[in-house]
């Protein structure tokens, strides 16, 4: 993956939210090629731990490896690099086996990418404002193979809903995030936020995406970092 403008926040800062469909998709692969053939898999949780934001125009590569596979499912661990071997964020994932090949994985649909289009992360992701919460429009790209929205897009969708609803101090970075996929996302996403703590050097919140039926679709755990004294 190449970041670009798209991958910028508004006031130009990298957005590390948007790490998550390249680690989702490398990551799960690694769980995936343990599955029995009649078998699929979800994500149920992914934990970031994000360091230097990458330089402008270096490709970064996820690698990933398995640490458990059982009948139910498994997990894995991956770490995102530079072209010079810089260390930008540590992955951990775990999902679950479910039952069925998605007919789109036999007939090599892609994964949604969120190097698609040109513009801004805004407009990329089309989260819109709405009274004190957020709303993710529903779009057939950013759904995954089973037509479920893909557990990636919902980790820039969290990180940048915490930033609009001005969870993240200023001056402060996003440091990690932990994500647990509670229930398949589809419709249009309401994310809301709550501050957990602000402190002086460090902040926490917490970020909710509720499905158009009022079930709770996601649950992000945030933590914002500042880099200076
Ligand atoms: C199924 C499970 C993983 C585990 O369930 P548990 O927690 O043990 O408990 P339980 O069985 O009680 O179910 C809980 C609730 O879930 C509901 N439900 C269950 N099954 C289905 C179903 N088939 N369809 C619809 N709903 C289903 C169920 O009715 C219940 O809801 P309720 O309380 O009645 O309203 C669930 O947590 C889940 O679907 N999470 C979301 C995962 C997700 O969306 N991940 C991101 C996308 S993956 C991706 O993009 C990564 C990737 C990319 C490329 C390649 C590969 C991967």
């Amino acid at each position: 993956m190449a970041p670009g403008p798209w991958s910028r926040e508004q006031d130009g800062r990298f957005a590390a939210g948007v790490l998550g469909v390249l680690a989702d998709n490398v990551l799960a692969q690694a769980v995936l090629a343990h599955r029995h053939p009649d078998m699929w898999a979800v994500t149920t949780e992914l934990a970031f731990d994000f360091f230097a934001p990458p330089v402008e125009g270096q490709k970064l590569t996820a690698s990933a490896t398995v640490l458990v596979v059982d009948a139910g499912g498994g997990g894995s661990r991956g770490r995102i690099i530079d072209e010079s071997g810089g260390a930008v964020a540590d992955v951990t994932f775990w999902g679950r086996f479910v039952e069925g090949v998605p007919q789109a994985v036999v007939d090599q649909h892609r994964a949604p990418s969120l190097e698609v289009r040109p513009g801004s992360l805004a407009e990329l992701l089309g989260l819109e404002r709405d009274g004190d919460q957020m709303v993710l429009r529903e779009r057939s790209e950013l759904v995954n193979p089973l037509g479920m929205m893909h557990g990636g897009v919902l980790v820039p969708t969290l990180e940048q809903a915490a930033v609009e609803l001005g969870a993240r101090p200023e001056g402060m970075v996003t440091a990690s995030m932990r994500i647990n996929y509670l229930r398949p996302a589809s419709g249009d996403i309401l994310v809301a936020v709550r501050q957990i703590h602000r402190g002086r050097t460090f902040a926490s919140a917490e970020a909710t995406a509720l499905r158009p039926d009022g079930k709770m679709a996601a649950w992000a755990l945030l933590t914002f970092r500042s880099t200076g004294r």
